[in-house]
């Protein structure tokens, strides 16, 4: 860790370079121990894609990530916020700066492109100020996904594949610090699925954005990611670059590289 770069803030030894950190992280429904002890550092400009079959605790660790689940035991910070300290008003601030690309797009249907985007924008309009012309940010946002002729079309005259790259514009819209992505390619066929993965990293690259991926697709963690994370048994069982986690020789680690 380089030392420079670490604060104390109270008692809290704050590391400016990290922008999420998990340790001992323990969550369980009644029998059922989905994550017991999982630990991860997400670095300032990293991209890290956490993968895991499915049930595996993926969708609970992002809620613990932003406030939705209150874990068992363990510790959660995310830009520098100990999330189980936070109300809710701090969660919403907290949440203002992270941009969200989850399965499905979730456009609302009945606005079109342009409203979709200021809804983030009107929602924390304190950032902003209440009479920030807002065009340009959705012209910008659309422009960093090759779409601003869709601004007046509805969510319905959209392809599944401009449909997430709306919603990925909307989830830029904000200038996140951390981008948490999950599933950001299902559903799509393999062509339009490479067009989703390459602006994520052109964003990455424009923008300095840190990202949290979760998928199962192995062609999008080998593009993406300059970390990766293997979720088996509620632990984090392998961790390193894809080239590292390929060429392992463990049968649990080649299973996912299996196709
Ligand atoms: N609110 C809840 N109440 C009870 N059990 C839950 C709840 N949320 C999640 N679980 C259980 O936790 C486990 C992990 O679920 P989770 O949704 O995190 O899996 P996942 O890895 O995201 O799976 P997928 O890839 O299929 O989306 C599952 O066994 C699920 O049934």
């Amino acid at each position: 860790m380089n030392l420079e770069q670490e604060r104390i803030v109270g008692k809290t030894k704050v590391d400016d370079d990290v922008v999420i950190k998990i340790e001992d992280l323990h969550v369980s429904f009644g029998d059922n121990h989905v994550l017991k002890g999982f630990n991860m550092v997400l670095k300032k400009g990293e991209n890290l894609v956490v993968m895991g079959k499915s049930g595996s605790g993926k969708s609970v660790l992002i809620k613990c990530m932003v406030g939705l689940l209150t874990p068992d035991r363990g510790y959660v910070e995310v830009l520098g916020k100990d999330i189980g300290t936070l109300d809710q008003h701090a969660l919403d601030e907290l949440r203002s700066h992270i941009g969200f690309l989850f399965q499905g797009s979730a456009l609302y249907d009945s606005m079109t492109v342009r409203e979709n985007l200021e809804f983030p924008m009107r929602r924390h309009r304190n950032r902003f100020g209440a009479d920030q012309d807002t065009l340009p940010y959705v012209m910008e946002a659309l422009e960093n996904v090759g779409l601003a002729h869709t601004l007046d079309l509805m969510p319905a005259e959209l392809s599944g594949g401009m449909k997430r790259r709306v919603a990925l514009a909307r989830a830029i819209i904000l200038r996140p610090k951390l981008i948490m992505y999950d599933e950001p390619t299902s559903g799509l066929d393999p062509i339009t699925a490479k067009e989703i993965i390459e602006l994520m990293r052109n964003i990455q690259k424009k923008y300095g954005t840190s990202a949290l991926i979760i998928t199962h697709d192995v062609d999008c963690a080998r593009v993406v990611s300059e970390r990766m994370i293997l979720l088996v048994d509620g632990t984090n069982y392998a961790e390193g670059t894809y080239g590292e986690l390929l060429a392992s020789s463990n049968p649990m680690v080649n299973a996912f590289f299996k196709k």
